[in-house]
């Protein structure tokens, strides 16, 4: 499809079939030309419309839908009917209709998809058809130049939890936004969800459930399932970005490690996650003109994304400030729902992958605590006296208001993230930390919020601090280098290049992280970065100059523009 305007396109389909393939149909944009060439003159009526005028009246459409899922379900039918007007139109209100395609209304869509169901999209992996998976695996990617697979086997999806086969929706929405912010051409992505059953009683109760209506498969028979399909990828598409969403605690960091060496995977949950707060952090103490090293950490929910972030912020404490692991180490306090994760909780409820923070109990032996001796966020609060409270633990309202104004008590600029989504989710509304702390919070969510009023009337930006700020160039720089792996260093480079695009830099009363409108030019720029990070620590499989990596960038990136179309049977289909 067109990387450029007045790009020429062999085409073979004729008829209806290329009227009803989105990424051919132009529908009305057809030209007379075209309409002739492809036996379409009859098929369409008599006006020949821009893309301007078809995103006019798309839009239109679209307005006369009130709610945000109404919303949705149209512009899914739009993208099952034509991307270029899809992803035009989408260009064109991008931050309006962001929220509507992406969390927090995706969430709903995921929620109720098979009730919302009219067509598929996407490649549906199901358990029971393992035998036959490289068959049907391929007869959607054979022959096909595939540069990402967003794969999801929705155990965890956004904050909603367990949501089965309707899991395959925030595959599509985290790949479309890869095609809207980074410029991947959406006929070289593959959205995949893993369908080995749900533990979700509500869709299995559910006659109209139309996902695999079985207990979630676990153990050696998911490992081998999962596998099974990475596999198809290293041997189909070795140069590809294997993308992971919304994997379960259980497997998210697991398959990370298992696979990180061994192919170019990310973890956008774990490491998409952790670059952006990385950034927005790095912004937060520019404002409070302080070191990363100074912050004293509280995380609140240390699932997927609580300890993607840790991580990711330790090392970038390390890497930024040269401070050993130790000691990095040191500057977290983690909460999860048994309290603070301290030694005292044993073995049964600190997981492997958090041991590197628990805090030692002699530090909290004068703590109140509670009959089980689990130390809440409260009390934490009042001992460690941080700087900086993160959220990911999908409570509503767990940051109350005492726990904000305990906080803005020892400390003059809190810095409070609460990243829960969808935006019912959060662990404070941003007005009312804005409102307890005398608008000295330095805020950011992981779903859009209207901004704040500041007690001197002005109005404060709350930066959405959500990966889809940096996921879409980290990818990108990963697979237009067509990197080996992703390495830790590859990922540190894009968030210090978002770090370095953020208003507040220019002004400390501006939001911590670029506002959503700037999500393209910022998705380049992190993509530059990552990828003069591959070439220059080797692990990428291009040989290309630094100072060309702009142009090849800007060179291979799809935009929605109409091609024009020169029928030939020998041409795509
Ligand atoms: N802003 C962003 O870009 C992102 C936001 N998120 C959001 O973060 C939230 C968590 O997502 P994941 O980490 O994937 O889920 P997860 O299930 O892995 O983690 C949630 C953690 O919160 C803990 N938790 C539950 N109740 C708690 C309580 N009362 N007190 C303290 N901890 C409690 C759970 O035990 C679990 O460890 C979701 O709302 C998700 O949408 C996730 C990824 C990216
Ligand atoms: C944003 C995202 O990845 C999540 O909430 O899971
Ligand atoms: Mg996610």
């Amino acid at each position: 499809m067109s990387t450029a305007t007045s790009k020429v396109m062999r085409v073979a389909l004729r008829g209806d079939s290329i009227l009803t393939h989105p990424r051919f149909n132009k529908g009305t944009g057809f030209s007379t030309a075209e309409r002739k060439a492809f036996g379409l003159t009859g098929r369409l009526p008599f006006c020949v419309n821009t893309l301007e005028e078809q995103c006019v009246r798309a839009y239109d459409q679209l307005l006369v839908r009130e709610e945000p899922i109404r919303k949705n379900s149209f512009l899914q039918s739009l993208k099952d009917q034509n991307w270029v007007l899809y992803y035009g139109l989408l260009t064109r209100h991008l931050k309006e209709l962001i929220p509507i395609i992406y969390t927090p209304t995706q969430a709903d869509a995921i929620a109720n998809y098979s009730h919302l169901f009219r067509r598929s999209e996407g490649m549906y992996l199901t358990f029971p058809n393992e035998e036959t998976m490289e068959r049907d695996f391929l007869e959607q990617t054979k022959g096909r130049d595939i540069q990402l697979f967003v794969v999801s086997d929705a155990e965890a999806i956004l904050g909603i939890g367990d949501q089965g086969v309707g899991g395959i929706g925030i595959a599509t929405a985290k790949s479309a936004i890869y095609t809207l912010l980074a410029g991947i051409d959406p006929s070289k992505a593959v959205s995949v969800t893993l369908d080995v059953g749900t533990d979700n009683q509500g869709l299995l109760n559910d006659p109209l459930y139309v996902g695999w209506p079985n207990k979630r498969i676990r153990g050696a028979a998911y490992d081998r399932f999962v596998d099974k399909f990475v596999q198809l990828v290293r041997k189909h598409h070795p140069h590809s970005l294997l993308h992971f969403e919304d994997f379960g605690i259980g497997n998210a960091k697991r398959l990370l490690d298992l696979y990180h060496d061994k192919h170019a995977v990310f973890n956008d949950d774990i490491q998409g996650t952790g670059a952006v707060t990385l950034a927005a952090l790095t912004s937060a103490v520019g404002v409070t003109k302080s070191k990363l090293s100074d912050q004293r950490i509280v995380v609140y929910g240390a699932g997927t994304a609580g300890l993607g972030i840790t991580r990711q912020l330790r090392d970038g404490i390390m890497a930024i400030d040269r401070l050993s692991e130790a000691d990095a180490n040191k500057k977290f306090f983690l909460l999860d729902r048994f309290g603070l994760i301290k030694q005292s909780l044993g073995s049964s409820k600190i997981r492997p992958d958090v041991r590197e923070f628990v805090r030692p109990d002699a530090e909290w032996a004068d703590a109140s605590a509670n009959e089980r001796g689990e130390v809440g966020l409260l009390e934490v609060v009042k001992k460690v006296k941080p700087t900086v409270l993160v959220g990911c633990s999908t409570q509503a309202g767990a940051f109350t208001e005492e726990v904000v104004k305990e906080m803005a008590k020892h400390t003059e600029r809190p810095i409070i993230f609460p990243l829960s989504n969808p935006s019912r989710l959060v662990e404070v509304h941003p007005s009312d930390a804005n409102d307890w702390t005398g608008g000295k919070a330095l805020l950011a969510t992981g779903s859009p919020f209207p901004p704040c009023k500041q007690p001197n009337g002005k109005e404060y930006v709350i930066a959405e601090c959500n990966n889809a700020l940096i996921y879409p160039g980290l990818g990108y720089g990963a697979m237009i280098t067509q990197a080996s792996i992703m390495t830790d260093t590859m990922i540190i480079a894009g968030a210090r290049r978002l770090a370095s695009l953020s208003p507040a830099l220019k002004d400390p009363d501006n939001a911590l992280l670029p506002d959503f409108s700037e999500a393209k030019h910022v998705n380049f720029e992190v993509a530059v970065a990552v990828a003069e990070q591959a070439i220059t620590e080797g692990s990428a499989g291009v040989e290309w100059r630094k100072e060309d990596i702009r142009e090849k960038i800007r060179e291979n990136m799809w935009i929605p523009e109409y091609a024009k179309f020169v029928y030939d049977e020998r041409g795509e289909k």
